[in-house]
């Protein structure tokens, strides 16, 4: 059963219990672009408490780099290191993993962010964003030829997606079974400002359909992405919450983990999806409606 926080006291014993705190961005931190209100005042009552903040997407769109200029321009103080994307979560999975010998090369179906991540661990790839594959042209497959060094398919989020980009995929993946099928998350949907859009998981579903065959996933709830955690970030997983607008995301992230568990219901999740008849069996430890609901810890009634 989920400890649902209301009082400031409340809000102030998760702040004393918890040493690291993991936050999810898309629906906990901001929506697209717009920031949630109270997130600023709530991580810089974070910073003043020495807390170790790390921040955990599924949003492969975007490369750390690219993650620590959004946060600066919304004004969130963070920095690369405690950033961490799905695209750079597959990018580490294929590099020290997989361990893709360097004459290979990927196929991607995604945007800049995930190919940046793929070049900063030394991956060659085809696909993403080159103009080529970003065609409504018909797609001939007379015209096709398939590269055989490509070892691995790579699929994020790609808001260019293209009939040509499915069927190049689905040539690496159905003639060569050998080729690694990646996903760098399953999200079904994400939350922009104006409401939800399909999510990574709504991308390759076709694929997965046409190629018979599921991917590998290596964000949230996968336990990759917490590895490449681990291998940059010392945390004691008993005092470390996993704060996530996604049950079956980022809730099964911090569960798989170890972690505690904090749900918001700014993003994906709604009240009804955790009560009544049709709750989700997965169940937060913690529920708040909002991350700046901590605010309240400034009423918390001296000793
Ligand atoms: C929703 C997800 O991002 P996150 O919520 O993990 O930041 C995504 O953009 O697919
Ligand atoms: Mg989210």
């Amino acid at each position: 059963m989920s400890i649902h926080l209301s009082t400031p006291e409340d809000y102030k014993a998760l702040l004393d219990k918890f040493e690291t705190w993991i936050f999810d961005c898309d629906g906990v931190l901001w929506r697209g672009d717009e920031l949630i209100d109270g997130v600023v005042e709530v991580l810089h009552i974070l910073r003043c408490l020495k807390k170790q903040v790390v921040f955990v997407t599924n949003n492969a769109t975007k490369s750390r780099k690219s993650y620590k200029t959004k946060f600066d321009q919304l004004g969130i103080e963070a920095h690369v290191d405690e950033i961490f994307g799905s695209a750079y979560a597959s990018a580490v999975y294929l590099s020290s993993v997989i361990k893709l010998p360097k004459t290979k090369k990927v196929y991607v179906i995604g945007m800049g962010g995930l190919e940046e991540e793929l070049r900063d661990e030394g991956i060659s790839y085809l696909g993403g964003t080159n103009p080529a594959d970003n065609t409504l042209e018909p797609f001939s497959l007379a015209n096709f030829t398939l590269d055989p060094d490509v070892a691995a398919v790579v699929c994020g989020l790609d808001t260019q997606i293209n009939y040509t980009k499915l069927s190049k995929a689905f040539q690496y993946l159905s003639r060569n079974p050998g080729c690694h099928f990646i996903a760098t998350n399953e999200d079904s949907t994400y939350p922009s400002a104006d409401g939800l859009l399909p999510g990574a998981g709504s991308i390759s579903a076709p694929l997965r359909c046409a190629a018979g065959r599921d991917p590998i996933c290596t964000g949230k709830p996968s336990n990759t992405m917490l590895d490449c955690v681990k291998a940059k970030i010392n945390f004691d997983a008993e005092r470390t919450i996993m704060i996530g607008d996604r049950l079956n995301t980022d809730i099964l992230f911090g569960q798989n983990g170890g972690l505690s568990t904090l749900l918001v219901l700014t993003g994906i999740t709604e009240e009804a999806d955790i009560t009544g008849p049709y709750a989700s069996p997965i169940v937060p430890d913690f529920v708040t409606q909002a991350l700046g609901d901590f605010r309240a810890v400034d009423k918390v009634k001296a000793p």
